[in-house]
């Protein structure tokens, strides 16, 4: 097991919003027996008072992390997000204050891409309706409305892991499938691309939307969107709330413009199971509403746990910031004999030159050095001979420009 210079059991790693056992075994494994573990997210101040001693943090989709929770978090090194969407999080912020964050990207989309078909099976079907008027002791036994997923178009906006994967599941089914994409993407079996979104609206007979939460996919499918799909179409997302504009969604619902839709996340969703959904869509028969749980199956979380812990691990151990979201992406091997540390500085011009001057100064021999930069970070991971890392820790962090610098072991 690695020895860091700070003693493992020092370093406070606070896992919020049900992060998975996995996650939780694999610090345990690898020494990392301070753990706080919360079931819920925490609002700001709840959030600045219980980051102010956290060395590393786990949140999924909830915990919203600005500037405000950087600045008070003092000892943060890194933030794994244990799911795909980084948007909860200001990116920029944590990196001005030396902060890696790291996700999963992919460990959960077969689990979306399933449930979306799923829905759009039971939308076809109008299940929802059916279900709950049943639970009233309705019975609405008819074939009115109701239709195969067999030679229906549907169409993906964002073909990427999650619409991709559902373009093959679908397709099998005999679906035809149309995707549009701000990139070019391969199109997989028969699917093709449409160049517009209008296109796309206007052609599907259920749209399903995939793309993350940016400000170009901000209220994407507005009331105009809304309106341009066909009379009687269906409408599934799964990707993020603000994607949609819900109160024309819920007229259009209303009106029967759509027949159905699937709604797995909202604009503003509860902190915890334990607090209310507040919705336009709360009684609309024809929604079927879920709860933020399109990537939340125990094999997805399974894996998520043991890959986002595993990032925020070899940072910890070893300053590796590999496909970090955030940061200069750096890996270097260990030296055996060496003393590793770590510089984080603002991107200016000679801070690489700073950093060896003291090297030099200090007659130090240097066994590796890595330096890789962003707009507006340099990150370099560099590993010494002898045991003069304690003593020249603290002239590295006096360089102007320094944001964080750390000696590992
Ligand atoms: N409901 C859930 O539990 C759940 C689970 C996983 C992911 N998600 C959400 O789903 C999103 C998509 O996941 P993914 O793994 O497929 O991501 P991805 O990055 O692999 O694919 C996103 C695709 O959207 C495209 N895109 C971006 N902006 C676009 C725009 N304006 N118009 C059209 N296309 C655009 C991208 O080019 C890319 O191909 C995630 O960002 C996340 O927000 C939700
Ligand atoms: O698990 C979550 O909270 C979010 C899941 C999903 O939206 C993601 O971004 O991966």
């Amino acid at each position: 097991m690695m020895q860091t210079s700070l003693a493992k059991d020092k370093i406070k790693v606070l896992l919020l919003e049900g992060v998975h056992d996995s996650a939780i075994q694999l610090f345990r494994h690898h020494g990392y027996h301070n753990l706080e573990i919360l079931q819920t997210s925490l609002n700001e101040d709840e959030l600045c008072e219980k980051v102010k001693d956290a060395h590393l943090l786990g949140i999924r989709s909830r915990s919203q992390l600005n500037e405000r929770v950087f600045a008070a978090a003092d000892k943060l090194i890194a933030v794994g997000c244990f799911c795909i969407g980084t948007n909860q999080i200001d990116l920029d912020a944590a990196k001005r204050h030396g902060v890696v964050v790291f996700n999963a990207p992919f460990s959960n989309t077969r689990s979306v891409a399933e449930l979306v078909l799923a829905e759009a099976i039971m939308l076809l079907r109008g299940i929802p309706e059916k279900n709950a008027v049943a639970h009233e002791g309705g019975w609405l036994k008819s074939a009115k409305q109701s239709f195969e997923a067999r030679g229906k178009i549907l169409g993906i906006v964002g073909y990427g892991h999650i619409g991709s994967q559902l373009s093959v599941l679908a397709e099998q089914l005999g679906m035809h499938i149309r995707y549009y994409d701000v990139e070019d993407k391969l199109p997989m079996g028969n699917a093709q691309s449409v160049p517009t979104l209008d296109d796309l609206l206007t052609q599907a007979d259920i749209v399903t939307l995939h793309v993350p939460e940016t400000e170009q996919t901000q209220w994407m499918m507005g009331r105009r969107q809304i309106e341009r799909m066909k009379p009687g179409s269906l409408l599934i997302n799964a990707s993020r709330g603000t994607v949609v504009d819900i109160d024309a969604l819920a007229e259009a619902l209303s009106s029967r413009h759509l027949a159905g839709a699937a709604i797995d996340v909202f604009p503003v969703e509860p902190k915890g199971n334990n607090d209310e959904f507040m919705s336009p869509l709360r009684g609309l028969k024809n929604c079927l509403l879920t709860p933020h749980i399109g990537g939340s199956t125990l094999e997805a979380q399974e894996n998520i746990g043991v890959e986002v812990a595993g990032k925020l691990v070899r940072y910890s151990d070893n300053g590796s910031t590999l496909s970090a979201v955030n940061f200069p992406e750096v890996s270097l091997p260990t030296h055996a004999t060496a003393q590793r540390l770590l510089h984080i500085h603002k991107n200016q011009p000679g801070m690489l030159n700073a950093i060896n001057r003291i090297i030099s100064d200090n007659e130090i021999n240097v066994a590796g050095q890595y330096l890789q930069t962003d707009e507006s970070v340099g990150y370099v991971v560099m590993d010494i001979d002898g045991d003069n890392g304690a003593n020249i820790l603290q002239q590295l962090k006096d360089i102007p420009g320094t944001i964080r610098a750390r000696r590992l072991f």
